[in-house]
């Protein structure tokens, strides 16, 4: 079987990194915790159009789960995910975990401004500060010329523009579409949690998404359809952590289509925990 090469220390990346800028080839990195599936192999698609070599870096990053998450049952397919990558990627890399948090592990980056704050973070209050460590250190240790996340992580997505931004990290950040099943619902490692009735009811979190932006767009008041959007799910048979429409580009609350806005939604089904967002 054809595997993508990998290498699993910083100095093997920063080698591999550094014989491509000697050869004039531009880098991209994209960050993944593998059970890679057709929305990460966009983004490699992705990647792949804007530099010249990309990275995959596969890693379930501990400092992201609460106690009571996912971690030690989180997938972790890393044969199949090097199979899938062959001729797609250039190099996975792969950290343990002391390549990553070696022996006396201290700093943590710590987030403000709106696109920290609420969604995500109320229900998951120590997420991004896990996510943002984690992607600093890979953006630091790969130095690439882009990096590539997901719209469907879309708070992760401008949680980490922020932090590249403020803490002049040189890479670009660049968010690339959510890739669908046929039915609307969003690929997600997590999906396979599912049992078969809630597999067949979790298309309606992206139906609901897109009720409520019609509804908005037609001049209805947000409040209401944010009502009956949260109603709608519950009906379904989701326990909603919410649904919320934000600004776009800062992720402020907003209550209105005067600007550019995007809906945002958690919710569980059974044990399983799933994130949507559209444009509206
Ligand atoms: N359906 C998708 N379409 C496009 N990008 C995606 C999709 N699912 C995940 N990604 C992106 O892939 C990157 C890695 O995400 P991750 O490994 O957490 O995958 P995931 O399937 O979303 O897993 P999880 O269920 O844990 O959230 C992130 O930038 C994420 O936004
Ligand atoms: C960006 C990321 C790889 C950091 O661990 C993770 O949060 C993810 O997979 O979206
Ligand atoms: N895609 C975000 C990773 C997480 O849920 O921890």
């Amino acid at each position: 079987m054809d595997r993508v090469a990998t290498v699993d220390t910083v100095r093997g990346l920063r080698e591999a990194v550094a014989s491509w800028r000697a050869a004039g080839k531009r880098v991209a990195l994209v960050p993944t915790m593998g059970a890679l599936h057709e929305g990460h192999l966009s983004l490699v698609d992705r990647a792949r159009e804007l530099a010249d070599r990309v990275v995959v870096s596969i890693f379930v990053n501990p400092t992201q789960f609460a106690p009571n998450e996912d971690f030690s049952k989180y997938p972790r397919t890393l044969d199949e995910d090097c199979a899938k990558l062959a001729g797609r990627a250039d190099l996975a890399y792969t950290p343990l975990l002391e390549e990553m948090y070696p022996a006396g592990f201290a700093t943590t980056v710590s987030l403000a401004g709106p696109a920290a704050v609420g969604l995500e973070d109320a229900f998951r209050p120590t997420h991004f500060a896990g996510v943002a460590t984690v992607v600093a250190k890979l953006l630091l240790q790969a130095l690439p010329d882009v990096a590539v996340f997901g719209e469907k992580d879309y708070q992760q997505l401008k949680v980490v523009a922020r932090m590249a931004r403020d803490l002049d990290l040189t890479a670009e950040i660049v968010g690339a579409p959510t890739v669908r099943e046929a039915d609307g619902l969003a690929l997600s490692s997590r999906n396979r949690y599912l049992s078969q009735e809630e597999r067949a009811l979790a298309p309606t979190l992206y139906r609901t998404l897109q009720d409520c932006a019609a509804r908005l767009r037609a001049g209805e008041d947000a409040a209401t359809v944010m009502a009956a959007g949260e109603a709608a799910l519950a009906t379904a048979g989701f326990a909603v952590d919410y649904l919320a429409l934000r600004d776009a580009e800062t992720l402020a609350p907003v209550s209105g289509l005067a600007a550019p806005a995007r809906l945002l939604v958690a919710a569980r089904l059974g044990v399983t925990r799933l994130i949507d967002n559209i444009a509206v």
